[in-house]
């Protein structure tokens, strides 16, 4: 993803809370997913909440490994920072095979949280990542032509 400007910023905020309601945590994926987390936050009246790397929470964390095009990954997030049943927007800038937004889900899940909805600014439609999860809805707010 290159530079976006306010503009492009405030364009994907506008366009996806206008379409979801009843979510009480924005969850933002690093780090492209801090751009956009906090703000979806703001604008929806959610806490946010990170899901970070390994080994940048201070707390205690659980973790969920994942495979991306290059590699594996993991990501973590503080234990307590989500309860159950709680209700969770999962924000990135761009789903590719889809494994780190299926990592998350997974971590969300086994706190017992309810994953309402996956949003990214970009979707790469030939990796197939809405696919990889778990019949979550998936919103994107651009495609690049094929
Ligand atoms: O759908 P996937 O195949 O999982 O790919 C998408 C992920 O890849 C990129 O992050 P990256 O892992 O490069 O980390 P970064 O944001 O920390 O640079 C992007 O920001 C998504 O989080
Ligand atoms: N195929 C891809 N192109 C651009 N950014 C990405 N991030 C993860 N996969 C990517």
């Amino acid at each position: 993803m290159g530079d976006i400007d306010e503009a492009d910023a405030e364009t994907f905020i506008q366009a996806y809370v206008n379409i979801v309601t009843g979510a009480c945590i924005s969850l933002g994926v690093e780090a492209r997913g801090f751009m956009f987390g906090p703000s979806i936050a703001l604008a929806i009246g959610a806490k946010f909440v990170p899901l970070r790397k390994p080994k940048k929470l201070p707390g205690e964390v659980i973790s969920e490994k994942y495979e991306l095009e290059y590699g594996t990954d993991c990501l973590e997030m503080h234990l307590g920072a989500v309860q159950p049943r709680e209700r969770v927007l999962v924000i990135d800038d761009l789903v590719a095979t889809g494994g780190t937004l299926s990592a998350a889900i997974r971590l969300l899940e086994r706190v017992g949280a309810e994953v309402v909805e996956c949003a990214c600014v970009i979707g790469l439609p030939e990796v197939k990542g809405e696919s990889r999860l778990n019949g979550k809805p998936l919103y994107v707010l651009v495609e690049p032509r094929q």
